[in-house]
């Protein structure tokens, strides 16, 4: 079985009354994500920090510098394909005042978080919200 290591920058911010906003950008090329709205992101390149391939990719297909000190480590999600199996090691960081007029953000709230957007994003990216949701928000876990 093939792994294939990803990284992806998860740019959030918070709102008041427990919402979480999440930045994405509509997938342009051809294949399955096709016009979906997904985290920016790359193969990380051989011999490379997971967090620079983040600020890499934000890099190449935002058109924007990020600090890799601003990126924290969420954790590593898998997209398992009949081919090989996708390592997603996503980095979270804070919303970047150059982010203005690019993408989109998502707005997720209880108690539907990402299921609104069933169809319109890579499933394994409703673990990933999900989660950072449970993450901020809940307090049981304190
Ligand atoms: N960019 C990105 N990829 C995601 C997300 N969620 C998710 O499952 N993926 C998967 C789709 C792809 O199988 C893989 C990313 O590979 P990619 O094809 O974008 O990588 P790349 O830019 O280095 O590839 P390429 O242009 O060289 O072909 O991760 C996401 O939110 N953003």
């Amino acid at each position: 079985m093939k792994l294939l290591p990803v990284a992806l920058a998860l740019f959030y911010r918070q709102l008041p009354g427990n919402v979480l906003e999440v930045w994405t950008q509509v997938r342009e090329d051809d294949g399955p994500y096709h016009g979906l709205l997904e985290f920016p992101g790359g193969k990380i390149e051989p011999g490379e920090e997971p967090v620079m391939g983040a600020v890499r990719e934000v890099q190449e297909e935002v058109g924007i510098e990020v600090d890799p000190k601003l990126g924290r480590f969420m954790g590593i999600y898998t997209n398992p394909l009949p081919n090989k199996t996708i390592l997603l090691n996503v980095f979270l960081f804070p919303d970047q005042p150059s982010l203005i007029g690019r993408g989109q953000w998502l707005k997720v709230e209880n108690p539907d978080l990402s299921r609104p957007f069933t169809g319109q994003i890579p499933s394994p990216n409703h673990q990933i919200i999900d989660d950072l949701y449970h993450a901020l928000y809940d307090r049981a876990h304190e």
